[in-house]
């Protein structure tokens, strides 16, 4: 059984999003407030304890089972010369995630992550979306399904990416047509177009936002009209982990972008989740700001693959480390702010 197996299973998920365990927040700010330091001082880190508390319903949560996934599909849009990099590489680039080559290979090891792949009928791009829908309604429905099986119930930490040659022209699109504006103020650089590069992108851009204009603006029939395989994936990944209440680090503009259709009708499905950094690619920013996600890092990277969450990770461990393993006032001895 595929979790979203119709466009209204899909539909019903987005509209019954769980919110937070109010209670373990609150536990989890009475244990901040005993811990042996001024109130506060610790920042975001006290924040990010928070955070994980409520949708881990603890008020000391964990990232023991802490999984990366990356997922990766094909785009029919490369035809345009969107990207400074041959459409072969998506599947050469799976293969080296599977040898251990990859950044995120060595990014997920440093931060302690299980790193999970999941590659989407990869001989099979999508449809060129400035003449037809990219995906059909049934693969699309079959992407978002496959991000949602990729989801371990028993996980306590998910962290997303993507890799797929030409998806941030996609990710543009999806953009323009979730949050509005122009097609240059989405699109960027990617792999490292040059300014010929950018002006094709942005024309395949306002191509696919006119001819699909005249048709529903909601969150799948956007989905699966600009957006890739590996991208509804990560929309389905996500929205599995809302319903599961697991909590989720998001990469860079492409991962963003997934969320941009769902955000535009239901702005609570960023909620549980991390913007893990900002990427270079212009639109990065503008995007996390309509998702109202705050990055933790800013790194100057723009490579995609996970590779920014998963280094957020580490972030959330030392979070975690402080609020679960910082003695209090009372057990240390020290005098608390009278
Ligand atoms: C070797 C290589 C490894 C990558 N890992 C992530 N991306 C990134 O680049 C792609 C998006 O950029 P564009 O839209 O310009 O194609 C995605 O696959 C993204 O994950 C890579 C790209 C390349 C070439
Ligand atoms: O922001 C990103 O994640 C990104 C930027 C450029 C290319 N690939 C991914």
């Amino acid at each position: 059984m595929s979790a979203f197996a119709t466009v209204a299973a899909f539909d019903a998920a987005l509209r019954a999003l769980p919110a937070p365990d109010e209670a373990a927040i609150a536990a989890a700010v009475e244990r901040q407030a005993s811990l042996t330091k001024p109130a506060g001082s610790l920042g975001r880190l006290e924040d990010i304890a928070l955070f994980l508390a409520g949708w881990q319903g603890k008020a000391r949560p964990t990232v023991d089972r802490a999984r990366v996934t990356v997922f990766a599909g094909n785009h029919g849009i490369t035809a345009h010369g969107v990207s400074a990099f041959p459409p072969a590489v998506t599947a050469q680039m799976v293969a080296n995630f599977e040898a251990g080559g990859a950044a995120i290979n060595a990014l997920s090891g440093a931060a302690g992550l299980e790193l999970k792949v999941v590659a989407l009928e990869l001989d099979r791009p999508t449809a060129d979306f400035t003449v037809a829908p990219a995906m059909s309604a049934a693969e699309c429905l079959a992407a978002l399904s496959a991000g949602a099986a990729a989801v371990d119930p028993a996980l306590d930490l998910l962290a997303v990416g993507e890799m797929g040659i030409g998806n941030s022209t996609a990710a543009a699109a999806l953009c323009a047509r979730s949050f509005g504006g122009a097609a240059r103020d989405w699109v960027g650089p990617g792999t490292g177009v040059d300014a010929d590069g950018i002006a094709r992108k942005i024309a395949v851009v306002e191509r696919g936002l006119s001819f699909h204009d005249n048709t529903p603006h909601t969150p799948f029939e956007t989905l699966r009209r600009l957006g890739g395989r590996e991208i509804a994936a990560m929309a389905g990944a996500v929205l599995q982990a809302r319903l599961l209440r697991i909590p989720v680090v998001m990469d860079g503009f492409i991962s963003g972008a997934a969320l941009a259709p769902l955000a535009a009708a239901c702005p609570a499905i960023t909620d549980h989740c991390i913007a893990g950094h900002v990427s270079l690619e212009p639109g990065h920013a503008r995007l996390l700001d309509r998702l109202g996600l705050i990055p933790l890092l800013s790194l100057n990277m723009r490579l995609g693959e996970a590779s920014g969450a998963a280094i957020a990770v580490s972030i959330i461990r030392a979070a975690l480390a402080a609020h679960n393993n910082m003695a209090t006032f009372a057990e240390a001895g020290v005098s608390n702010a009278p």
